[in-house]
């Protein structure tokens, strides 16, 4: 049985997320946002009040999804969110979007997000509230941790380990068998062909701008 949802957060992600679930045709009972007033309406949807309505709802009854998006440098307020309401008994629902490829054998944990146009292959492991974001690739035999982003157009190579909370940035290429220590932050474009530690930081070259000589 599907249960109703409630969307936590009404930001540029929250809004990518409801398109989604409107195509599958899930019933969303409304939105949670503290800085939206009760009673309001976004893109449609009932604003229920801050995040301390949920408690009106039993943690049988709805399943949430989580709506803020991550940034490197981000103060873990996705984290924060999804490891408060888990810890009450709250499930947090897969967003899965139909565009996207999944093989038979990956498996998702709770509050798994695969955005537009992504590909997950063969025996690929995304542990809880990982996004995977638009048109990303992992492929086979990936394992990626909790709170991951991995952004749009990111490439992961058969076999690469990512830990737990990093960002691969848009675009980003990891070549096969790499290991990304928790906590890290792959910049947007960078490719990636060493292991990076924990908490480490991945410059990719820079673009030079010269002007053209006539
Ligand atoms: C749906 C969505 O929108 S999801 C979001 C997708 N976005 C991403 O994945 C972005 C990932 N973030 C990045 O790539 C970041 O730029 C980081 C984390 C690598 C670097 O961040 P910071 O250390 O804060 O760097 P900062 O922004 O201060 O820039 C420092 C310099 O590096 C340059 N720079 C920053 N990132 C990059 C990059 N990815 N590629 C090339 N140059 C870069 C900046 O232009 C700046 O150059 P300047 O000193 O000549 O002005």
């Amino acid at each position: 049985m599907k249960l109703p949802v409630i969307m936590l957060g009404s930001g540029g992600h929250a809004k990518v997320l409801l398109d989604i679930l409107r195509r599958l045709e899930v019933d969303i009972l409304g939105v949670a946002d503290p800085a939206k007033r009760q009673g309001d309406s976004w893109l449609d949807l009932p604003v229920l009040g801050g995040d301390e309505v949920v408690a009106d709802y039993g943690s049988e009854n709805i399943a949430l999804i989580n709506g803020l998006g991550s940034l490197p440098r981000d103060p873990g307020t996705r984290s924060r969110l999804f490891e408060t309401f888990a810890e009450r008994g709250y499930r947090f629902g897969h967003v899965v979007d139909p565009t996207c490829f999944l093989a038979g054998s990956v498996e998702l944990a709770a509050g798994v997000q695969i955005m537009a146009g992504a590909i997950i292959q063969a025996g690929t492991h995304i542990a809880e509230n990982t996004i995977v974001n638009s048109g990303a690739i992992v492929e086979h035999d990936c394992v990626i941790g909790r709170h991951v982003h991995v952004a749009p157009g990111a490439v992961l190579s058969g076999g690469v380990e990512i830990g737990d909370r990093t960002h691969v940035g848009a675009g980003a290429v990891v070549i096969q068998g790499i290991r990304v220590g928790a906590g890290s932050v792959i910049g947007a474009g960078s490719v990636v062909t060493r292991d990076v530690a924990v908490r480490q930081i991945v410059y990719p070259a820079r673009s030079q701008l010269k002007d053209i000589e006539s």
